[in-house]
């Protein structure tokens, strides 16, 4: 299996002006190509202790992480969205998770579903993790600001172009991972020639996504002859790729692409950030330096009536029968109040 040289982005490089867009049009130009990079000297970020409460979590007895579960798995739980997602046998993805975002401030016109608040486990050292899960995510978002205005230096337009699709109010989602080891085989749909997923192909939906791998091995992304490559992980750094979202924005020319992981020969564990923008951003519209008049553009040119991005990601998730159900469940539980 080849093995990928992803072009990393040194963020200890961008304290000078010139450095900086020599920095953001290197960016730039993996998102056109291969559509993966590294981030290295990320200020704040301290994989090890990252991985530490990543361990702690998924220790937790299970009846302390059963009452984080959402509605959908714990029907005496009142989340919808945020909170844990359980291993689930005989699917192509194994792997239990649990989400985490930001208290919504101000915007009135929000979903509920997505106003969900946090939820926390009951247990010795909480206090600590929801300590450190609240500082590693708003160091996940200085991040994501700060790649968003590299990717703006680097297509040309004002670094903070895109600071009010992202703040205040934005949804990004901290999400930790974890994939043991399959207790029973693996189903035929996640055997792909000689290899097994434990979680299948896909490109994420999103705009930006910045991933932990730790020292696991697994990650895979698919060039465009349909070859799939490693992506090795690299000490203390950050893998970054974008999502179909930002991949329209831009008419296509950034790609979204795909990846999927391989199944681990013991525990993996993985922490993907989605930097998500406001729930009523206006998304409807290509970049600038990307429109071109041989392409088909995200039309209506009329600002009010564009497609913003949180029902854009409400239509989006109902293609997943978990979410689908239970912004289903929400909508007639809203309408009977
Ligand atoms: O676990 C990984 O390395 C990748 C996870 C991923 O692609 C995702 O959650 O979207
Ligand atoms: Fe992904």
């Amino acid at each position: 299996m080849a093995t990928s040289k992803l072009p990393v982005i040194d963020l200890s490089q961008c304290g000078d002006q010139q450095t900086r867009v020599a920095v953001a049009k290197k960016m730039v130009d993996a998102l056109k190509t291969v559509g993966f990079l590294y981030i290295d000297n990320i200020p704040g970020f301290d994989q090890k202790e990252l991985l530490k409460w990543c361990r702690w979590f998924f220790n937790l007895p299970e009846n302390v992480r059963f009452k984080l579960y959402r509605k959908l798995w714990n029907p005496n739980s009142k989340s919808v969205y945020r909170g844990c997602f359980p291993l689930q046998k005989g699917e192509i993805s194994y792997k239990e998770g649990f989400e985490m975002g930001q208290d919504i401030a101000t915007d009135e016109s929000i979903h509920p579903f997505f106003a969900d608040p946090n939820v926390w486990p009951e247990v010795e050292g909480a206090d600590e993790f929801k300590t450190f899960m609240t500082s590693f995510y708003t160091c996940m978002m200085r991040t994501g600001r700060q790649m968003c205005h590299l990717l703006c230096i680097g297509c040309g337009l004002k670094e903070d172009f895109l600071d009010s699709t992202f703040f205040p109010d934005s949804l990004s989602t901290l999400r930790l991972l974890h994939y043991p080891v399959r207790t029973e085989p693996a189903p035929d749909v996640a055997r792909h020639g000689n290899v097994t997923v434990c979680c299948s192909e896909h490109s994420d939906s999103g705009f930006i996504t910045l991933l932990s791998t730790f020292n696991f091995p697994g990650l895979q992304i698919k060039l465009e002859s349909g070859e799939w490559i490693d992506v090795p992980s690299r000490p203390n750094s950050l893998v970054m790729n974008i999502g179909d979202m930002l991949s329209k924005m831009t008419n296509g020319n950034l790609k979204a692409t795909r990846h999927r992981v391989l199944e681990p020969l013991d525990e993996r564990f993985s922490v993907p950030f989605f930097f998500e923008p406001n729930y009523a951003a206006d998304v409807g519209y290509v970049l600038d330096s990307f429109l071109s008049e041989n392409k088909t553009v995200i039309d209506s040119p009329d600002k009010e009536s564009r497609l913003k991005y949180g029902p854009w990601l409400l239509k989006k998730m109902m293609e997943f029968t978990e979410y689908r159900y239970m912004i289903e469940f929400f909508n007639q539980q809203s309408g009977d109040i």
